[in-house]
């Protein structure tokens, strides 16, 4: 392309301006010589223009370059937005034709798994249709109150459209309203913007970092209990619990599986504890149950999180493990504090989550690529087994951030902040802040500290085509999957946070745990015998 002698002057015409006049033919005669050459040429210019000291022909070829450069750096991007998105919607669109299949095989069928809990409910329809009634009033009253909404009493399968189609037996679910405790400010300018209430799934719009509180409307009727698995001690409470809420609080109880095996191995007793057969059921679990219980450590709060790929209903989490930063509830009192929890009212902390997608480059159709997956602490992108450093190169919202030459990357979420984030060097956030931290796993540079970003950004991951390895990507420590050069992840803020009970408030519990359970800023106290300021 470029000739030693043809600086760009009328008098002395480039190459280029050559090309431009030259049939194509023989353009493409000159093009095959020049790529041919290409280097020389480069080379050639270069010595040139410090020969010369025409250093703009330079600056002009490289700023082209960039904007080339750029151009294509904003193409990659788009399209991996793009392809984000499409996943995004092919997800709603499954769960959307899952609820519709599994609505229709309601209607026929009528005597199904889930009927169990249908027929249980079927003597309180009454007493529900009133509910529904003055709920709905209700929710009309509601606006402009203290609450931030009140949302419908749910008919199981229930779609607005044609609720009148509906059998009358329908399973619902206990309603209940949020409200902002603003200790002594009664202004609620904002609530309506931060959270939304769409049939009685909690979706936030923006985050706050308010005290929310929640107030059932009508009283809870059905528990799923999620148990950390070989652990005597959970075994044994939770066949206590399990009798304690069948018989004394006349509530339906779900368990897994696995729990359900073992609660028949111990007596047929047992045998009212439903559980779900499949995934599809596994979806629509959470327009059943109005509680969930976990009885563990902060692992079972990750996996109780991890079966709910949409609105996930308010969780007690009963402390049953070693650390137990996520789990302020003593098993000890479980009686007093499930009392206390199903009376209501309940603070809680709505636990913001991080929605990911593996963008591949070999996919062939936006519908090959992975996801959403969402974490409630952090996803990591990390060297894996590989001896060589990562390389990542870092986009936020399509601005470059920086290129992680290290062991890797953690996107967490400020719950996530206290977890394997701080481990790494990142900063501990209180769990309301809306956020996201951006934490190097043993960057090999002096200069690399960890970011906080806002809620409202993507982050897109790539292993470039120039790293010498493959990177693995987790998922709350669990689902490691591998990233090929070209490969990205792609990871927002999800919609559907996780709403975990206080044993106190979300400010007073989150102390307690650095305290407690990391002895944070633990020092012996100065004694006053000595110098002081006179
Ligand atoms: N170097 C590290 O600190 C490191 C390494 C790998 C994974 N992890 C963490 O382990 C988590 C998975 O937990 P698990 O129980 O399934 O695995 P696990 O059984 O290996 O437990 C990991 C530890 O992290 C604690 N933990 C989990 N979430 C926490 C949180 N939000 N705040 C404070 N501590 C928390 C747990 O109580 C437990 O002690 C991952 O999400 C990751 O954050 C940490
Ligand atoms: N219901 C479940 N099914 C399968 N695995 C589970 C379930 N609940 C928890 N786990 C897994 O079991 C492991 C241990 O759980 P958890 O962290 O609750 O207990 P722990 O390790 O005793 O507590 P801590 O983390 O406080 O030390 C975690 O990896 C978690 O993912």
């Amino acid at each position: 392309m470029y000739k030693r002698e043809s600086p760009m002057s009328p008098s002395n015409p480039t190459s280029a301006n050559v090309n431009a006049s030259m049939s194509p033919a023989e353009n493409g005669c000159v093009d095959s010589f020049s790529v041919l050459n290409s280097e020389q040429a480069v080379q050639e210019l270069i010595q040139d223009s410090l020969l010369h000291g025409i250093d703009d022909h330079l600056i002009e070829f490289s700023e082209a370059l960039r904007t080339v450069a750029k151009a294509l750096r904003r193409v990659t991007e788009g399209k991996a937005s793009a392809q984000a998105e499409a996943a995004e919607w092919k997800r709603k669109y499954e769960l959307e034709r899952a609820r519709n299949l599994q609505f229709e095989q309601k209607v026929l069928s009528l005597g199904g798994h889930f009927s169990e809990i249908t027929d249980e409910r079927a003597g309180n329809l009454e007493d529900q249709t009133v509910l529904s009634d003055a709920n709905s009033d209700q929710c009309e009253l509601c606006s402009g109150k203290d609450d931030i909404c009140a949302h419908e009493v749910l008919r199981d399968g229930e779609s607005d459209s044609d609720s009148s189609a509906i059998p009358n037996k329908m399973m619902r679910k206990a309603s209940f309203k949020l409200s902002w405790c603003c200790k002594g400010d009664k202004s609620d300018r904002h609530k309506h913007d931060i959270v939304s209430f769409e049939k009685g799934n909690i979706t936030t719009a923006e985050r706050s970092s308010k005290q929310i509180s929640l107030k059932w409307e009508s009283p809870p009727q059905t528990v799923l209990i999620l148990t950390k698995p070989n652990s005597t001690s959970v075994r044994i409470l939770c066949l206590e619990m399990v009798r304690w809420l069948k018989e004394q609080k006349k509530l339906n109880i779900f368990v897994e599986q696995r729990v359900k095996t073992e609660l028949l191995t111990e007596s047929s007793y047992y045998s009212f504890v439903q559980t779900w057969l499949d995934d599809k059921e596994l979806l629509l679990l959470h327009t059943k149950v109005d509680l969930i219980v976990t009885l563990g450590g902060d692992g079972t709060v990750l996996w109780a999180a991890s079966m709910f790929k949409g609105p996930v209903p308010p969780i007690v989490p009963f402390s049953l493990g070693s650390l137990g930063f996520m789990t302020p509830f003593y098993s000890e009192h479980y009686r007093e504090c499930l009392n206390s929890i199903l009376r209501g009212p309940i603070s809680i902390t709505l636990r913001h989550r991080l929605q990911c997608h593996i963008i591949r480059d070999e996919a062939k159709s936006e519908y090959e690529n992975e996801g959403p997956m969402l974490v409630l602490n952090e996803v990591t992108i990390d060297r894996g087994i590989s001896s060589f450093l990562t390389n990542l190169e870092c986009y936020c919202d399509n601005s470059f951030v920086t290129c992680v030459q290290g062991d890797g990357l953690i996107l967490s979420t400020t719950s996530g902040s206290t977890a394997y984030s701080l481990a790494a060097g990142g900063s501990m956030v209180h769990p309301q802040v809306p956020g996201i931290l951006f934490t190097p796993i043993c960057p090999h540079s002096l200069s690399f500290r960890p970011l906080i970003l806002p809620e409202h950004v993507t982050l897109r991951v790539v292993v470039p085509f120039n790293s010498r390895s493959q990177a693995w990507v987790s998922f709350d420590g669990k689902g490691r999957k591998q990233l090929a050069p070209g490969d990205a992840l792609v990871c927002s803020m999800a919609p559907w946070p996780v709403p975990t009970a206080c044993q106190l408030d979300s400010t007073s519990d989150f102390l307690r745990s650095i305290h407690d359970g990391l002895h944070w800023n633990l020092r012996k106290t100065q004694s006053f015998d000595g110098p002081r300021d006179s």
